[in-house]
């Protein structure tokens, strides 16, 4: 189980830079296994290009590694205060996705403006407030001001994603910086126009329900 959730959570790291969501070292991908509760997590500062299944690193909740020569993500002790205090989440991803992490850095959040933001999101993309790098701090301001969002820019750093899945939060993560990249544009040409929250609600249900091959 453990070595094919490594080979999921490697695929799904290469999907960052894949995406253009990350920079150099940037960003990180993690997932749990909610059969054993171990989490498995990108090295910290390893280049994407050099990242192989074997090389990603597996912690427990307390983030003592279990497998693994490397050093876990710098970001992992926030990864697990998520998946200690949101069960239903079982992946946790991060960026600095460029559009998106603008709005983060103006510490704004993203508002309905596009159907896109109601069908992936159903709320507005929230923005929480600056936390220190490296301990717990930007995982309690994730759990506290997310909401139903998959996605929370944090102020002055980035992009934060979560989901029931690798797959899920991984798409968040791309569907935030595209809708990011949009609305910038958008509010480079005018005020753009909120969708009114009670078509943001049908708009959502119809779309987690309804599209695509369900
Ligand atoms: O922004 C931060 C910390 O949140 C970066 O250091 C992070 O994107 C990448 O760190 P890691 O290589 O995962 O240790």
């Amino acid at each position: 189980m453990l070595e094919s959730l490594k080979e999921l959570v490697c695929k799904y790291n290469l999907y960052l830079p894949k995406y253009g969501l990350v920079t150099w070292t940037s960003g990180n991908v993690s997932a749990r296994d909610p059969d054993t509760n171990l989490v498995v997590i990108k090295p910290s500062g390893v280049m994407y290009d050099d990242l192989t299944p074997d090389k990603m690193v597996v912690v427990d909740m307390d983030g003592n590694i279990v497998e693994g020569n490397l050093k876990p993500s710098t970001d992992t002790l926030t990864h697990l205060y998520v998946y200690k205090h949101m069960p239903h989440i079982n992946a946790v991803v991060h960026t600095h996705s460029n559009y998106a992490t603008a709005f983060a850095a103006l510490g704004q959040p993203i508002k309905v403006y596009l159907t896109a933001i109601a069908d992936e999101f159903g709320c507005e993309i929230p923005c929480g407030p600056y936390a220190q790098i490296g301990g717990e701090d930007i995982g309690k301001v994730i759990v506290e001001y997310i909401g139903e969002s998959p996605a929370i820019l944090l102020q002055n750093h980035g992009v934060f994603t979560i989901g029931r899945t690798v797959d899920e939060a991984v798409k968040a993560a791309v569907m935030v910086e595209d809708v990011a990249k949009t609305v910038f544009i958008a509010k480079m040409m005018g005020e753009p126009i909120e969708i009114p929250p009670e078509e943001v609600k049908r708009a959502h249900e119809r779309y987690v329900t309804k599209y695509g091959q369900k």
